[in-house]
């Protein structure tokens, strides 16, 4: 219900166009980021305070339920802790070779320091795969009371380049540059994206969200594509709105919002997502899906939490509806409406539900109850 066919449509795509579904076997990447052994830089104190991420709490949920679900799937467990090889950061080559043998991978959050430090593993991910749209969906969970009782958002965000090209540089002290790079390539393929996606889904409306006011070449050029695609869909209606309107108006009432696609360059979907997140009770609820032609990384929205991190009190549903999406996107359909509803079933119930919502559980209380509810 959360995601649905849409991405089960699109799945049906890539997996035709790309490999037989049998020979799909995710790849697991359980966030450990074991950030301690890590200490080989100036800034490795940094780094290391990163330690103990909540991610394999999360990730144990999955399998723990995917288990007792008989889903047949076979994890393949690879770290994602980044290495220092020729003094660059990198993602460990079993990583790459696990995610680019097996197509799709559920990952766990991965921090990134603030300022000085090692690159996003988590973009340098999306750029390697070429996971160039990144599916965000933001629902309502029934029976969790929020401001609104029907949110059903599909924001899609170009995942590959944008603001978070990783372009930066120092022009003179005091003075550093960031570039955005807006491609034509880039944005014609998230934009075809998403009017096949608004197709697949049923949605009647794509909107590009954009600053092409004031960042007339870049944001403009994105619109101006994103034009031109809309003529190849007739029966998909197309219009644009200015990131800040669109922020004001999805907070003031998002339900005007749940026949529409929302597609936009990649740092307003990573703002817009987190707060659409808050309209249905937060980021332990928000699922994603990184997609590329070749290979999928599904994962969270949220990020590492350190606040709880390794107390066992996340709510692991973010990750187990992102693990829905990839079962939805192999095909496996029945095994994910049958998690599904006992999720949502549990939520409903609201007697075993992390803090985040209110409630008590642990962790592992929540996972139980919602094998329980298969
Ligand atoms: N895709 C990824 O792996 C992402 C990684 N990050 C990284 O994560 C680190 C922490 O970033 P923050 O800004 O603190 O964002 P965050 O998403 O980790 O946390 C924001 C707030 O949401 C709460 N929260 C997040 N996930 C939750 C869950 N499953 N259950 C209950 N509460 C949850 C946290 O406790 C915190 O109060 C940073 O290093 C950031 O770079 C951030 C976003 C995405
Ligand atoms: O890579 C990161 O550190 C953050 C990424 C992020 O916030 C996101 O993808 O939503
Ligand atoms: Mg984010």
């Amino acid at each position: 219900m959360l995601v649905g066919r849409c991405v089960a449509a699109t799945a049906r795509q890539h997996f035709t166009r790309q490999a037989p579904r049998q020979l799909y076997r995710p790849a697991f990447a359980p966030a450990q980021a074991q950030w301690k052994g890590y200490a080989t830089t100036p800034e490795a104190d940094k780094v290391a305070k990163f330690k103990g991420q909540k991610g394999s709490d999360i990730s144990q949920t999955v399998k723990d339920i995917f288990s007792a679900a008989n889903v047949p799937i076979k994890w393949e467990s690879v770290d994602v802790t980044p290495r220092l090889i020729d003094g660059k950061t990198s993602i460990p080559q079993e990583a790459i070779d696990s995610v680019t043998r097996n197509y799709v991978a559920l990952k766990g959050p991965l921090a990134t320091p603030i300022g000085k430090g090692h690159v996003s593993l988590n973009l340098t991910l999306r750029r390697t795969f070429n996971l160039f749209a990144n599916v965000r969906p933001c629902k309502s969970i029934a029976g969790y009371k929020t401001p609104y009782d029907n949110v059903d958002l599909s924001l899609i965000r170009e995942n590959t380049e944008g603001e978070y090209s990783g372009i930066e540089h120092v022009v003179v002290d005091g003075v550093v540059q960031s570039i955005k790079l807006i491609t034509r390539a880039a944005s014609e393929r998230v934009l075809r994206f998403a009017f096949q996606y608004a197709q697949d889904v049923g949605r009647p409306k794509v909107r590009a969200v954009h600053k092409a006011t004031i960042m007339k070449m870049s944001d403009g050029l994105f619109l101006s594509i994103a034009r031109e695609v809309s003529k190849d869909f007739p029966n998909i209606s197309f219009d644009a709105e200015l990131l800040d309107n669109a922020c004001l108006k999805i907070v003031s009432d998002p339900t005007p919002y749940n026949d529409v696609v929302l597609v936009m360059p990649n740092l307003y979907g990573d703002i817009l997502s987190d707060m659409c997140a808050g309209l249905i009770g937060g980021l332990g609820l928000t699922p994603s899906g990184n997609i590329g032609d070749e290979c999928s990384i599904f994962e969270a929205v949220h990020g590492s939490a350190p606040d709880i991190a390794g107390k066992g009190l996340a709510n692991p549903t973010a990750l187990l509806l992102s693990s829905i999406m990839m079962l939805q996107h192999m095909g496996l359909t029945q095994h994910a409406d049958q998690i599904q509803a006992a999720i949502f079933k549990t939520l409903a119930e609201g007697k075993t539900i992390t803090g985040d919502l209110g409630g008590k559980a642990k962790t592992a209380e929540y996972a139980e109850a919602v094998i329980k509810n298969l």
